[in-house]
């Protein structure tokens, strides 16, 4: 696929007004005080201003997960290796991993995308859209060439189309690729322009030693690529995985497709964060669900101007904690279409407070 992120930034047209004022207004007929479901509600009126419908159904949904490895791991980075990657992904495949078991109780399909797994797993239901296997170790030069951040972006621009021509009204992002808080870290810190020892957390387990070296690395890694802060897909071709770049594109296809796209851990935040750096025009479509444990998710969160509702310190990954948002807005649309005023002998008012 041929990606101009220009052309495609000069298409996209933001939050549907009409639709975010009947929503509101929708809200305010609805039988309980107003606003007194939170920042809930406020999701619900986003959606509405995303899909451009006041009324949606988000009934078909999915959750996505890119897989790919990540050639940093050879300093030490990570307690585990490439061969958990290829396991989960098959685990994702099967329908047996973490997130296939959470989603079963949200209500959501599972696609797990193989965009650079260095060992791929022999998994019908995985499905093959391989820059390469795994990334180059960036402490001696660029993890990919600018052409394959580009190819991944368009993985999941693609991805995206798909998942709206198949039906589905609302996507999560996932991921599984180890070493990739790593990748995360780095490229956070230069979009960020903050130093790595901030932001920089002990991803799915590591001793202080560990953590000192992931630092040291991710230093290196800067010093030896000098990637242009204002060029975020030279930092992501020099710093990133091709999971961070394919989610980036989930992101950007999402607001093409007028599909509210779910951003879920520190990784899909970081691929939140490239999306609106390549493509500002994208940012309408996401929307936050939790923050997670490591240290440079308040700082993305916060740049991105989100605020995530749930905070359970969760660090897993796999699109776990995006979809603990589904049963949430379920919840809240419940009330979106269900009693108004009128259904029950009163007339709408304006609280005091
Ligand atoms: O989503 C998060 O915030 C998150 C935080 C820590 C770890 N993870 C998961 O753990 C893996 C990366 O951890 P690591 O230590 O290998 O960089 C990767 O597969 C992620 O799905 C995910
Ligand atoms: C088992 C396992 C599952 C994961 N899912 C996301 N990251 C992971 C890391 C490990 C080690």
């Amino acid at each position: 696929m041929n990606v101009d992120l220009n052309e495609i930034n000069s298409r996209l047209t933001g939050p549907d007004a009409a639709a975010v004022k009947a929503s509101l207004e929708r809200w305010s007929l609805v039988a309980k005080p107003l606003k007194s479901l939170g920042a809930l509600e406020d999701l619900v009126t986003r959606i509405a201003g995303i899909t451009g419908e006041a009324r949606f159904d988000i009934g078909k949904r999915a959750l996505v997960v890119m897989c790919a490895d990540n050639g940093v791991i050879a300093q030490g980075v990570t307690q585990t290796d490439e061969s958990i990657t290829a396991l989960v992904a098959a685990d994702l495949a099967k329908g047996c991993s973490s997130a296939n078991l959470m989603a079963r109780v949200a209500r959501a399909d599972v696609i797990p995308v193989d965009v650079g797994v260095k060992y791929p797993p022999d998994a019908p239901g995985l499905i093959s859209r391989r820059i390469a296997a795994g990334t180059r170790d960036f402490t001696s030069g660029p993890a990919m060439t600018r052409e394959q951040a580009l190819r991944a972006i368009g993985v999941g621009i693609e991805t995206a189309r798909e998942c709206r021509e198949k039906g589905y009204r609302l996507i999560a992002t996932g991921e599984m690729g180890i070493g990739n808080t790593t990748t995360s870290a780095a490229v956070a810190a230069v979009l960020l322009g903050c130093e790595p020892r901030g932001i920089t957390g002990r991803g799915a387990g590591l001793s202080d030693e560990g953590l000192k070296r992931k630092i040291a690395a991710i230093e290196k890694g800067i010093a030896v690529n000098r990637p242009d802060a204002d060029d975020a897909l030279d930092v992501l071709a020099k710093l990133g995985g091709f999971d961070i770049a394919a989610m980036a594109g989930l992101f950007i296809g999402g607001a093409l497709e007028r599909l509210p796209v779910v951003i879920d851990g520190v990784i899909s935040a970081v691929g939140a964060l490239a999306a609106r750096r390549l493509c500002p025009g994208c940012a309408f479509a996401m929307i936050p669900s939790h923050m997670s444990a490591e240290p440079a998710a308040r700082r993305i969160f916060g740049e991105l101007g989100l605020e995530p509702v749930i905070r359970a310190g969760m660090r897993l990954g796999e699109g776990t904690g995006a979809l603990c948002l589904f049963p949430l807005l379920d919840m809240a649309m419940a009330l979106y279409d269900g009693l108004v005023f009128s259904d029950i002998g009163m007339e709408a008012y304006t609280p005091q407070s």
